[in-house]
């Protein structure tokens, strides 16, 4: 740990000695804290971060114009497809992600370090109960679905398979998520495949290029985005240990979608046919103003462009037909080959595009007391996991059926969309659909049959026949 003197030296190189300005109040104990909050801070990142910050901040207008001028959809006819592919296409794909789960060539990779603002939740989103009659969370059902993908590959193969479940935590959610699978018995999977890691956290920077303060003795922190992933891949050496495992290709996915098909082996199958280092899952987009980023090309180069930086005039473009321009909405499932993580981590980690956040971040005033800002006062820059698609050699993206595919939880109930009950819903929806699929029989209260309404009838039938196992 640092002394007060180095920690000094340290802040002033940065230009942020204002953070200390409580130091004579604090105890012996509160002063070890804040050193060894500080002694994490490197001095040279730490200046860099702050004017790169309050830069960017002042810049961030711009990028719309540009995004205007330079964005175009992804041509149809480029997007692999659930509900546009025959039958024995779609089967190839499958085959062809279950020869590689069995194989041990397959980990699945959550995206777990968020804080679940919007959702109004203090605990890891990823323990939330939504509801269900089984009551079982979000983690138990992804932990049952790895279970699932594995027996189907298990019996297909005759062998013995392993997905290995990487879970990327922050300083919020590490100690929480590990109790909650120690206490649930990890779900039935065995811990040792089951690998959590953390992401760093970089500080709130005010609009002046200054660190907040949200305690006396302590500064305001949050994780560096889900795009921290590359990061925290090496300082955890997690690219080394999916080597020695064996693993070859990653599914990356965010917590939140409680219809996420773990290991999809048709999206898998798909992305290894088509020779894909990189590779994302859409879904058409429902309204305008949806809050999904988009796929789409910027000047020749595919990227995710996020929903909060895409202009309303852009997000509300058409087709002569009246389908919206950039309708590819992006589901956060990502496809990776090992090899272009450590690429990507090796070369370009430190490239990644910075995005502003302005926020309201919670500080202490001059008299040391904690105010809650009622606008926004600070800048959270935010890395994107979907920003190392440029580096990619061959992208691919593969359009799903929402329906089957994506139903986030993100508000809380009393929100119109995207709530526990939406997901609850779409998740029994779903099992209705497959329990008429394999012979059920439903009726109302009247003893009238109740008939199913399925889109795209054909895929999802088929994939039915494979994911039924998969169920609940
Ligand atoms: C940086 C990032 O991954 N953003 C993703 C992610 O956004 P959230 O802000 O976490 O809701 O999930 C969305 C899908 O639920 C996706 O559309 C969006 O692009």
């Amino acid at each position: 740990m640092l002394s007060f003197e180095e920690a000094t030296a340290r802040l002033q190189a940065a230009g942020q000695t204002h953070v200390l300005r409580f130091w004579s109040e604090l105890s012996g104990e509160e002063k070890d804290v804040f050193l060894d909050e500080l002694s994490q801070l490197d001095p040279e990142e730490l200046s860099q971060h702050c004017r790169a910050a309050a830069e960017a901040a002042s810049r961030a207008s711009g990028e719309g114009e540009r995004l205007d001028t330079h964005m175009e959809p992804v041509a149809a006819e480029f997007i692999g497809s659930v509900c546009k592919s025959d039958k024995e296409t779609l089967k190839q794909w499958d085959d062809e992600g279950i020869l590689q789960i069995a194989e041990n060539r397959v980990a699945v990779l959550l995206l777990a370090g968020g804080q679940g603002t919007r959702l109004g939740v203090s605990y890891p989103k990823g323990m939330y109960n939504v509801g269900l009659p089984s009551g079982k969370t979000l983690y138990q059902i992804q932990a049952e679905r790895i279970q699932k993908v594995q027996e189907l590959a298990n019996e297909k193969n005759g062998s013995k398979c392993t997905v290995p479940w990487y879970i990327m935590t922050s300083e919020f959610t590490l100690e929480p998520t590990e109790k909650f699978f120690k206490e649930n018995g990890y779900f039935g999977l065995d811990p040792s495949n089951v690998i959590m890691f953390e992401q760093r956290m970089i500080p709130a920077v005010s609009f002046d290029g200054k660190i907040i303060l949200e305690k006396k003795n302590k500064i305001a922190m949050a994780p560096d985005g889900n795009g921290g992933l590359y990061r925290a891949l090496v300082d955890n050496n997690v690219l080394e240990d999916m080597e020695k495992r064996g693993v070859q290709y990653v599914h990356v996915y965010c917590v939140d979608n409680i219809l996420v098909k773990l290991a999809d082996p048709v999206f898998i199958g798909f992305c290894v046919s088509k020779g894909a280092d990189c590779g994302a899952k859409v879904v058409e987009k429902a309204y305008p103003a949806e809050p999904v980023g988009v796929v789409c090309r910027v000047d020749g180069i595919y990227q995710v462009v996020e929903y909060s930086e895409l202009k309303p005039e852009m997000a509300e473009q058409r087709h002569p037909g009246g389908e919206l321009v950039y309708s590819s909405g992006n589901i956060c499932n990502h496809f990776f080959t090992r090899d272009f993580l450590q690429e990507v981590a090796q070369k370009f980690q430190g490239q990644l595009k910075q995005h502003v956040a302005i926020k309201k971040v919670p500080f202490v005033d001059e008299e040391g007391s904690l105010v809650k800002p009622t606008k926004p006062n600070g800048i959270k820059m935010e890395k994107f996991v979907f920003d190392v698609f440029q580096f990619s050699k061959k992208f691919v993206a593969f359009e799903v059926l929402r329906e089957e595919e994506f139903s986030p939880l993100k508000n809380a109930d009393g929100a119109p969309v995207d709530t526990p009950t939406t997901v609850r819903r779409s998740l029994l929806a779903q099992h209705y659909r497959w329990a008429v699929q394999a012979g059920a029989n439903f009726l109302d209260e009247h003893g009238n049959p109740i008939t199913p309404k399925l889109r795209c009838q054909y895929p999802v039938l088929l994939l039915l026949t494979s994911f039924t196992q998969r169920s609940l």
